[in-house]
């Protein structure tokens, strides 16, 4: 263990004098602007050299002059060779980096399944050895039955003594109850040999639970090391050349095209959706609307003859369907992953036939949370942003399909909030809902955008209007129009856009 943690504390080290090493280098370089420097002093170095050339064929420079020049074009000639190889040097320094983060990356998802496995092992061992103490508990009922077994054997041996020579009868009796009372003790010894083989057993469990959960600990505070360095690594990383990221998107979706089978269901949607904005998205039945919210979560892929051209960028750095960083082809996302950050509500409440708390906290039991301590913060924590704590505090056992039709989505959105996603998708929320329902799902979404990217779509101007920031008309599969809510609605650019609104189709 010792020498383990010597070796992971090396490992940091090297880490740490790497990223140090780019840090340097970049500071050095002024990393940011390296290309325009290089490119000036191309184009400096070119026009000296073509003022040279000219000037000498012209005459107009005196030797002085020429020496002059030919002194600056070596120089900057040098300068730009070393800002060359620095940034060579750093580049070749990235992508050691990137090669090191993905490796960590490989061993924590390989500790996490071991972590797995070993949750298991435990659970299974505590089971056997609560079985084997009870059989201890047994062991000890054994040998108080011995010491009464022989208790009645010197009883009835001193009754035996006590009986006159002629009652034969009596003594045969005796001698019989003598006979089945050792018989009785033989048993109960083989019992207890029996038992007592458990208690070697039991020691041996103990002491095999206890490597376990340290070999647990172990490799839990291995991967908080592991974390912890990639971390790091991707800070570094973040700020390197290529990433440059002013305004923040939660989706950059690009020529986006879907098709099922045949039909042709998307075309060329380019759209960039602002993060921690609430996103709504319009337009008449059929013009594609569910598919371009559905298509962002790839739930799609579950539908037979779905295809997809074109790219969608989440959270400024993935790729969802290539499922990895743009900026580094080491750095992949899994897609269930991906599906925690990007939550979906659906038109109808779907609760799982089960009580209110099993229904929230039941992405927690399935990815293999245990702690029921903090379960139940989580859980109080997700029914509260969601608002539907107060009403459901004192019955959290109650089954969830009791609840009304409003509660159930409001539960729908706990259970999504409590994976802590980054972006909700609402396909038509309220369109189930009675008024004061929708009422309540709409001033929830409000409050919520603080957290959250939220895009809805929805069959209401109205409600697009009372709780978007920005709107998307789609028809015929067209990305018409995208722009703030307001301006969409009161200065359209588009006539279709001008047509919709004014409810000519649709
Ligand atoms: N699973 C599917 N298989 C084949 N075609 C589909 C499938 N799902 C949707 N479509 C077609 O794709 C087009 C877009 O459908 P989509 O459901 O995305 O539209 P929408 O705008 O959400 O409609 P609505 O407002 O009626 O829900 C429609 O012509 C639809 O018939």
């Amino acid at each position: 263990m010792n020498q383990n943690k010597n070796n992971l504390k090396n490992y940091q080290e090297q880490v740490l004098g790497k990223i140090k090493e780019i840090d340097d280098i970049k500071k050095e370089i002024n990393y940011q602007s390296i290309i325009d420097i290089l490119h000036n002093l191309n184009n400096d170095l070119k026009k000296l050299k073509e003022g040279h050339n000219s000037s000498l064929k012209k005459d107009l420079l005196n030797d002085q002059e020429i020496i002059n020049f030919e002194k600056k074009i070596k120089k900057l000639e040098q300068k730009k060779a070393k800002n060359q190889a620095k940034f060579t040097n750093l580049n070749n320094k990235q992508k050691e980096l990137f090669k090191i983060f993905n490796k960590n990356e490989n061993v924590i998802i390989k500790n996490k399944r071991e972590i797995a496995f070993i949750s298991e092992e435990i659970y299974k061992l505590k089971d056997k050895l609560n079985f084997l103490n009870d059989l201890e508990k047994l062991v000890n009922d054994y040998k108080d039955s011995v010491a009464i077994e022989n208790e009645k054997i010197k009883k009835l041996k001193e009754d035996l003594k006590a009986i006159p020579k002629n009652n034969q009868i009596k003594k045969y009796y005796i001698k019989e109850d003598i006979r089945k009372a050792k018989k009785q003790k033989l048993n109960l010894h083989k019992s207890k040999k029996f038992t007592s083989n458990y208690k070697n057993k039991i020691r041996k469990l103990q002491d095999k639970l206890k490597n376990y959960q340290d070999f647990k600990n172990k490799i839990k505070n291995e991967n908080k090391f592991y974390q912890k360095l990639n971390q790091r690594i991707d800070n570094t990383l973040n700020t390197s050349i290529d990433k440059k990221v002013d305004d923040k998107y939660s989706f950059d979706v690009k020529n986006l095209n879907v098709w099922y089978d045949q039909k042709h269901a998307l075309y060329d949607v380019d759209i960039k959706i602002p993060k921690n904005k609430i996103i709504a998205i319009i337009g008449p039945s059929g013009c594609g609307k569910s598919t371009f919210l559905r298509t962002l979560n790839r739930i799609n892929d579950n539908i037979p003859k779905f295809r997809m051209h074109g790219k969608i960028i989440f959270d400024d750095e993935y790729d969802i369907y290539k499922l990895r960083s743009i900026y580094n082809h080491y750095k992949k996302i899994d897609l269930t992953d991906l599906r925690t950050k990007i939550g979906m509500i659906f038109q109808q409440p779907n609760p799982f036939p089960m009580s209110i708390r099993k229904n929230v906290a039941f992405s927690l039991k399935i990815s293999g949370f245990k702690d029921r301590a903090l379960t139940e913060k989580l859980v109080k924590k997700a029914l509260k942003k969601a608002n539907l704590w107060d009403e459901v505090k004192s019955n959290l056992k109650a089954i969830a399909t009791s609840l009304s039709g409003g509660q159930q989505q409001r539960l729908c959105i706990a259970r999504a909030i409590i994976q802590q996603p980054e972006v909700l998708l609402m396909d038509e929320p309220t369109s189930a809902l009675d008024p004061k329902s929708s009422a309540a799902i709409e001033n929830l979404i409000l409050e919520l955008k603080k957290n959250y990217t939220i895009i809805i779509v929805t069959h209401s101007m109205q409600q697009a209007q009372r709780v978007s920031d920005y709107t998307a008309f789609f028809y015929q599969g067209r990305l018409i129009e995208f722009a703030r809510t307001e301006e969409l609605f009161n200065n359209p650019k588009e006539q279709e856009t001008k047509n919709y609104l004014k409810g000519k189709f649709g």
